[in-house]
Parts: C-alpha cells; structure tokens; sequence
C-alpha cells in the first residue's frame, strides 16, 4: 500500500530548505533618553555625585573626544537612579533590583524591534516558527524570548533559544544559528532579536578601574531583530542579504582579553587596550578563510561591509590592516556616531544602515557591491564572521 518508505537520507534530506537563507526583514529600536556624548562627562559625574573625580573626569572626557560617538540612547533614567541610589555603588548589591528593571525593559524594547521586522517581512507573528534571543542584560528564567514571545503573540510550538552573555558577538552568533535552523528545517521563519540595556552594568566611577571608565564612553542600548528565512515565497518575501557562508573563530590565547561577570553588584566587565590590536591582527585571516571555502576570489574593496563597531580604534585597525577605501566602514561609523556600541545588537542596525545606504546607491544609478561581509567581536575573543551576498532584486526600501 502506498509508496515505499523514504530512507532517513531521503526524509532529511525533504526537510531541507532548497536555498540559502537570507535576511527578509530589519527592525530597530532604542528607549527615549538620548545622551550627546559631548555633555556626558558633567552629566555622568553629577548623577553619581562623583565631581571629586576630577582625574577620573578627565580620563572620561578624553575617551569620549576619541569615541567617534556623537549621541547614545539609555534606559536608565534620573528617576530610577533617585530611586535605586545603589546602582552608583559597585560594592553595594543592587543585582535584584537591576534584574527587575530588565527583565520588562529587556524584551519590550525587542519586542518594538521586532515589530519593525516583522512589518517589512510581510508575513503574520505566527508564521514564526523560531526565535533566537541574545542578551547579556537579564539573569532570570523563563527569560527575555519568552516574554518575548508571549508579546508578539507567537504560536505555542515556536522553538525558542536563549543566548546569554555572549556580549557584542551576540548579534553575530544569533544570525548564524538563524542560517542554520532556516536551511536546515524547509519552511523555517526564525526571528532574531537582540537586546541590550547597559543598566545592568552602570556603576559610579572607581580609582584605578579605567574598563568601567571606557563603558560608560561607548556603551548604548538598543534592540535589533531580524527574520530570516529560505526560499522566500515571492511576492511577499524579498531577500535583503543571502546569508552565503558562516563562521566562528577564537583567537588563542586572549581569554582574558575581554570579560564579563555577573555579581551581585550587578555586571562587572574587563576590556584589555590590545583589543583593537588583536583584531587587526586576526580578521584578514577569517575572511580569507571564508572566501576560500566559497571558491569566491575578491578584492576586500570590492565588498560591502557590516563590521561591529566595538570602538572607533576597532574600524581604524580592521580599515588598516585590509587597506579599505575610505567610506567602504561608513555604516558601522554612523551606527558607532549616532547610537553608541550597544553590544550584539549593534550589527543589527549596521545591517540596517547598510541597506539604507544601497537604496540611496540604487536610487542615485550608482552599484553597490553584489557580496559583502558581516563581521562581530566579542569575548573569548571570538570573531563572527558571516559573507552576504545581495540578490539583484533587492527590495532596499525598507521601514
Ligand atoms: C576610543 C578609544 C577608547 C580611545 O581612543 P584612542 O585613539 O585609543 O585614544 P588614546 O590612545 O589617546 O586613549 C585615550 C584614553 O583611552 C584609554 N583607553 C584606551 N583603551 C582602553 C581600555 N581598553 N581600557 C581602559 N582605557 C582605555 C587610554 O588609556 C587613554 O587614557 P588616558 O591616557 O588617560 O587619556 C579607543 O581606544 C577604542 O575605540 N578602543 C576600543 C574599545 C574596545 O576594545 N571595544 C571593544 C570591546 S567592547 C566589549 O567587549 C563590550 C563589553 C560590554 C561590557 C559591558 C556592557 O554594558 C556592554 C558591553
């Protein structure tokens, strides 16, 4: 009766996606309070009554000059340090009442990326079949991607996972699971969403802790998401970035580079000044690797590029040592100028920012480059390293 049974090889093989996937909506989104980066030495050392300060001050204010940041968007406000005075205090244990705060903020701020995403894919929440949520800016379960998933109103069988304190790889990490789970499972509609709110990890200034002073410069928060799927089902889906081939690389001997941990004066963190350096010295490595396994030769001029803006001396290295054209970073210095680094969501909006760029490109009769490259750091040190391709009938109008 009926035909033979299909072998394992055969049935795995039908629930395969027949394309790559790729990129079907962006969304973005950031809390109301926006800091200028010029203002934020007064405003920093008056909320923690910390104008003593005056070399720590002065530290503060040199590294904002050398940012490359114009303005970032915080959720943590004057009346929620008015009314938790402990937050300014490392030595104090504010833990619970930190992980309060974020455990609503954290996933309602993705939930407004999400929407966005969700709009420009086309397509009901409920087709979500998976959601990939990073953060490092909650310690509670059930966690952000449920609630997540509760406000978005997606279907009870959505396969949720959780990556937690994967820091500004976050966004990276998120989108090459989402590549796996949409070509490995036919018909699979993943949403990522990342989302950071730097409360976590605020604290007065200390004597002699500098990593505490180059966070408060660079960090924002923000939360970004992302639908990714194969094989969209035209008209309705239109691929932004096929996502050609993926990657993950840890640079031996730079555990201690950078550091995060959970204590319970909330998230104590260590940024090593050899960041910048190391990365210089082990992206070209990734990307060659990459492009061999594509069997794709290419100049990296030739490319568009999504780098995690980590800090302003981050770009300035990866520029140098690939030799880039100027402009060829230009999306993750705006992304870098006008939010601030917020972690592993920040890819996201470099992703964002680019597709906005090749619109204008598009609208002006200008090309922008068919292949680029997706790149974000973060401890261990680990590089993400994803090659995009553009399809032609790239839809870049986004939302
Ligand atoms: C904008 C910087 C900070 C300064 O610009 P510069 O061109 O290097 O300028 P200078 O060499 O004159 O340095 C200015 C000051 O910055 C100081 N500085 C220079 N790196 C350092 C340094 N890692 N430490 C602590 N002082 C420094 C440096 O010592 C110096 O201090 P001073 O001599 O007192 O003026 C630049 O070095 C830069 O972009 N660095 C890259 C920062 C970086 O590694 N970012 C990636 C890591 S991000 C990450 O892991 C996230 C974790 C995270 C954790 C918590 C969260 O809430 C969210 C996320």
């Amino acid at each position: 009766m009926g035909s033979p049974p299909a072998t394992v090889h055969e049935m795995r093989r039908a629930q395969r996606a027949d394309g790559p996937a790729a990129v079907l909506g962006i969304g973005t989104a950031n809390p109301p309070t926006c800091l200028a980066q010029d203002e934020y030495p007064d405003y920093y050392f008056r909320v923690t009554n910390s104008e003593h300060l005056t070399d720590l001050k002065g530290k503060l204010t040199r590294i904002c000059n050398k940012s490359g940041i114009r303005q970032r968007f915080i959720h943590l406000n004057e009346e929620m340090l008015a009314a938790n005075p402990d937050f300014t205090d490392r030595t104090r244990p504010s833990l619970d009442a930190r992980v309060e705060i974020a455990s609503a903020a954290v996933p309602e701020l993705a939930a407004t990326a999400a929407a966005k995403a969700i709009a420009e894919w086309g397509r009901p929440a409920t087709d979500i079949t998976h959601l990939v949520f990073s953060t490092y800016s909650g310690a509670r379960a059930p966690s952000a991607d449920r609630r997540l998933a509760s406000l978005l109103g997606l279907r009870p069988t959505v396969s949720r996972t959780i990556l937690n304190l994967h820091g500004c790889y976050g966004g990276g990490r998120s989108l090459q699971l989402a590549k796996e789970l949409a070509e490995n499972n036919r018909g699979a509609r993943v949403l990522v969403a990342c989302s950071e709110i730097t409360l976590i990890a605020f604290y007065g200034p200390q004597g002699g802790c500098a990593d505490n002073i180059l966070g408060q410069a660079l960090f924002g928060d923000g939360a970004g998401a992302v639908i990714v799927g194969a094989d969209p089902v035209a008209p309705v889906e239109r691929p932004l970035f096929e996502m050609a081939f993926a990657s993950q690389t840890t640079i031996p001997e730079t555990e201690d580079a950078i550091s995060m941990q959970i204590n319970k004066g909330g998230m104590e963190y260590h940024i090593s000044n050899q960041v910048p350096r190391l990365l210089g010295c082990n992206v070209e490595r990734c990307l060659v690797d990459a492009f061999r396994a594509l069997g794709v030769s290419t100049a990296w001029n030739d490319l568009f590029w999504a780098i995690h803006p980590g800090g302003r001396a981050i770009l300035d290295h990866i520029e140098g040592v690939l030799g880039l054209d100027d402009g060829k970073l230009a999306a993750s210095r705006h992304v870098l100028s006008e939010f601030g680094n917020m972690s592993g969501t920040t890819v996201i909006f470099v992703l964002d920012e680019l597709r906005r760029r090749r619109t204008v490109t598009a609208k002006q009769g200008g090309e922008a480059p068919e292949w680029g490259v997706m790149m974000a750091f973060g401890p261990g040190i680990t590089i993400e390293t994803m090659v995009l391709h553009a399809p032609s009938n790239l839809d870049l109008e986004g939302n």
